[in-house]
């Protein structure tokens, strides 16, 4: 199934929905039973929990209350805790009762701030939640910045100071080795999966929101991608034939990259349109080449942009392949020439699949990205009715409805000349295969970044090398 990300809206209305719960305070004792379980887990893993130390920091809401519910909870368990009060006065007063009660140590404030001692274990951060805006505060700041380097961070909820709608990480803010959240993952998850480290989710008996608002963000899991497969009545038309327009004579790299990326994508055909078409059909063979799109034969989609050039032939040949009403992925110099003639996808009703880099995302806007990535690749896409992939750490894939695929590559290793040749190759057999743009990009981001991890197992590598780790990439996209 899908996972959902939840804006901190969506997360209260789930929590009023719930009625009781929230009222009485059961949401509340769950989730800091739920926060109290992965430290002390974590404790577990690395040698018990009696005798060991946590710090928490704790902020004026109920993000705070959380922390010191969970602290008292460790406390009893045998864990030495040490609370600093960012807000005295505003610690939630049955959290702060309960975690004294069990034993847990307040840290004295000396001058209008206070610092947790040295040699901790683990450090909770219930600075903020849901209800944060902005960065760290000073105060907050000194404490995390005074942790030795090596301490283990868990956020309840979210790391404080990275947003929780839009993922903004401020500075400062805190980085979070394991983030534990409640009921549903929240959009910061996703959008700041970096910054979040291992996400916990934790069941505390909350429903759906009743209303989402768009950009509506979520995510495939592993299970959720089933890569086309050839089926007994198949041959190599009817699995859709991809079409690569890419790359020169001069500069064949491009064509190369993408049209092995499609080759290994799909079991069909791929065919090639361009000057390089020499130089690939000697690394694929395979590969039904031609220099004229006039000679191209029938596809099922195209691939178009990869190094082709945006000079007025490369113009032409786009304007021609955009006026069919096959589906369409406009990647690197094609989306160069659509940034000053967006006319040419502005009328198109056929699928199209635009996969700018934020580069390329401001020249199709007239504007630099800012932090805000989903609202920004969501607005694209409505404004042009067509679906965009923005790529990076966190690939988001927005089609015209307000829907929005994301996808954390779990590393920057494809962050490699030529990685987006290959990226345009596997998503346009997708297209060819059948499937939405959204979908042919999410997947297709999905397995490259998986690719890249195979490749890479801790070193750099190059487009050529993630190219090669695509097949065992794909292999565990293989259902049935
Ligand atoms: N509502 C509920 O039923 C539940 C809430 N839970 C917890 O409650 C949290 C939400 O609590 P709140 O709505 O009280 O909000 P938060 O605790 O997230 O933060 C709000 C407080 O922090 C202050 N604040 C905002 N930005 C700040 C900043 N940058 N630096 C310092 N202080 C800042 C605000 O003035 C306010 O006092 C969730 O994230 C979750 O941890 C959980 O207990 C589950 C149940
Ligand atoms: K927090």
């Amino acid at each position: 199934m899908p996972m959902q990300y939840l804006t901190a809206d969506e997360v209260r209305d789930a929590e009023r929905a719930s009625g009781d719960l929230l009222a009485n305070g059961t949401l509340m004792r769950r989730a800091s039973h739920g926060v109290a379980r992965v430290v002390a887990a974590e404790l577990n893993r690395t040698g018990g929990c009696y005798g060991r130390r946590v710090g928490i920091v704790v902020g004026a809401g109920d993000n705070g209350g959380d922390a010191l519910f969970a602290g008292a909870e460790l406390a009893r368990r045998g864990v030495a805790v040490h609370a600093v009060l960012l807000a005295p006065d505003k610690a939630h007063p049955a959290g702060l009762a309960a975690f004294r009660a069990a034993g847990g140590r307040v840290v004295p404030t000396t001058g209008g701030g206070a610092a947790l001692p040295a040699g901790l274990d683990i450090v909770v951060d219930g600075v903020v939640g849901i209800g944060g805006k902005g960065p760290l505060r000073p105060a907050a700041a000194a404490v995390f910045a005074a942790l030795a380097p090596e301490t283990t961070v868990v956020a309840v909820d979210l790391p404080s100071g990275v947003d929780c709608d839009t993922g903004e990480v401020h500075d400062p803010s805190v980085r979070a080795d394991i983030t534990v959240t409640f009921g549903h993952p929240r959009r910061v998850h996703l959008l700041a999966a970096p910054r979040c480290g291992r996400l916990a989710v934790v069941d505390i008996g909350i429903g759906k929101p009743s209303e989402r608002v768009a950009p509506r963000l979520f995510s495939f899991s592993d299970e959720d991608i089933d890569w086309p497969v050839p089926g007994p009545a198949d041959d190599k038309y009817t699995q859709g034939v991809v079409g690569v327009i890419a790359g020169s004579h001069r500069y064949p790299g491009a064509a190369i990259l993408a049209s092995g990326a499609a080759v290994t994508a799909t079991s069909g055909m791929t065919r090639y349109v361009g000057s390089a078409h020499a130089e690939v059909v000697s690394h694929f063979p395979e590969v039904v080449a031609v220099p004229d799109l006039a000679e191209a034969g029938r596809v099922q989609a195209w691939t178009v942009g990869p190094g082709m050039g945006t000079d007025d032939a490369a113009e032409a040949t786009l304007r021609t392949v955009l006026d069919t009403d096959l589906p369409v992925l406009v990647d690197a110099d094609a989306l160069t020439i659509v940034a000053r003639r967006p006319e040419l996808v502005a009328g198109r009703t056929a699928p199209t699949l635009l996969t700018p880099h934020a580069g390329e995302f401001a020249r199709l806007t007239g504007t630099a990205l800012g932090a805000d990535r989903l609202s920004a690749v969501a607005g694209l896409a409505a404004e042009w009715n067509v679906t965009v992939l923005l790529k990076g750490r966190i690939t988001l894939v927005a089609d015209p409805t307000g829907s929005v695929a994301g996808n954390d590559a779990g590393s920057s290793w494809a962050a490699t000349a030529g990685a987006g040749d290959v990226l345009a190759g596997i998503a346009g057999s997708l297209l060819a295969a059948g499937h939405t743009p959204q979908t042919a990009g999410a997947w297709a981001a999905r397995v490259h970044a998986r690719a890249a991890l195979l490749a890479s197992r801790g070193a750099p590598i190059g487009a050529s090398t993630l190219l090669a780790a695509l097949r065992p990439a794909i292999r565990e996209f293989v259902r049935g």
